[in-house]
């Protein structure tokens, strides 16, 4: 494992009046594959917003040991963290390398972009591997399987020397083959990078968190390994106490909501 950590002190972030996150304390320490649980509305992706730049929040957010708290989102990008959102954000028009090219800033123009281009650039052939589309380079996004646009919105991230790497919800949406597909993936861009992903979808932490962080109205109910946190009586109540709970982590129970 290597890469850098991630320390978040104290973090707090208020909508009208509504903690949303709540004094969160969180260590994911360098090369670790962190999920991050808790039912609907626990704060989890504005917890992620909060360290990428994308609310105002306060206490301290560090990565790699430098604040990022009161920076812009572009400088916060620059320090190497990178993210995705639930819905995939490629650009359907142009094919799975010109995206990667886009993303990876290869100071190309439009027109450029567009050339049929004799060499691909080692950083964006290294990503179309981990993220299994080589044979697929020059199809247009748009035609892509929902699973493969995730997959190709992770390499957008891998070309531009991520560090940190966000996740939210990865495998909404896919197939069990998607499922794994990603879950390999999360191993592979792991082995160099510290990897905090959102997940409701509680066999697929199980088989891929290194660890875990639970969040429970605004504040981390729980942090450990998988085992820790299924055996915890806490985690189990918020997940059981709800009525349309997702999968309870230490219980069999339903489908996520
Ligand atoms: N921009 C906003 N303005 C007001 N309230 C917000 C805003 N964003 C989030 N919230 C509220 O903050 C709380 C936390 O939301 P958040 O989306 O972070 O939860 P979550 O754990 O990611 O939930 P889910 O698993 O459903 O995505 C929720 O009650 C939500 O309604």
């Amino acid at each position: 494992m290597s890469g850098a950590g991630l320390t978040v002190r104290d973090l707090r972030v208020t909508f009208d009046g509504f903690r949303a996150v709540d004094g969160v304390d969180l260590d994911v320490p360098p090369g670790d594959l962190r999920f991050l649980i808790g039912p609907n509305g626990a704060g989890k992706t504005t917890l992620v917003d909060a360290v990428t730049g994308l609310v105002r929040a306060t206490g301290s957010v560090r990565f790699a040991g430098e604040e990022l708290l009161g920076r812009p989102v572009h400088r916060i990008a620059r320090r190497g963290i990178g993210r995705t959102f639930q819905t995939a954000t490629v650009f359907e028009q142009l094919t799975v390398l010109q995206n990667l090219d886009i993303a990876a800033g290869a100071g190309r123009g439009p027109l450029t972009l567009l050339r049929r281009r004799r060499g691909v650039p080692e950083a964006v052939a290294h990503a179309l591997e981990t993220i299994g589309l080589a044979g697929l380079r020059d199809r247009p996004a748009g035609v892509l399987a929902h699973g493969q646009k995730q997959w190709l919105e992770i390499g957008m991230l891998l070309v531009q020397d991520v560090r940190l790497l966000l996740l939210d919800e990865p495998v909404a949406g896919m197939s069990h083959d998607e499922r794994e597909a990603t879950g390999e993936l999360l191993r592979r861009v792991g082995e160099d990078r510290t990897v905090v992903v959102i997940e409701h979808d509680m066999d697929f932490m199980r088989s891929y968190a290194r660890s875990v962080s639970v969040l429970h109205a605004g504040k981390v109910l729980k942090q450990g390994t998988v085992a820790e946190v299924q055996a915890d009586a806490r985690v189990q109540e918020v997940y059981l106490g709800r009525a349309a709970a997702p999968e309870p982590v230490a219980v069999p129970v339903a489908e996520e909501a």
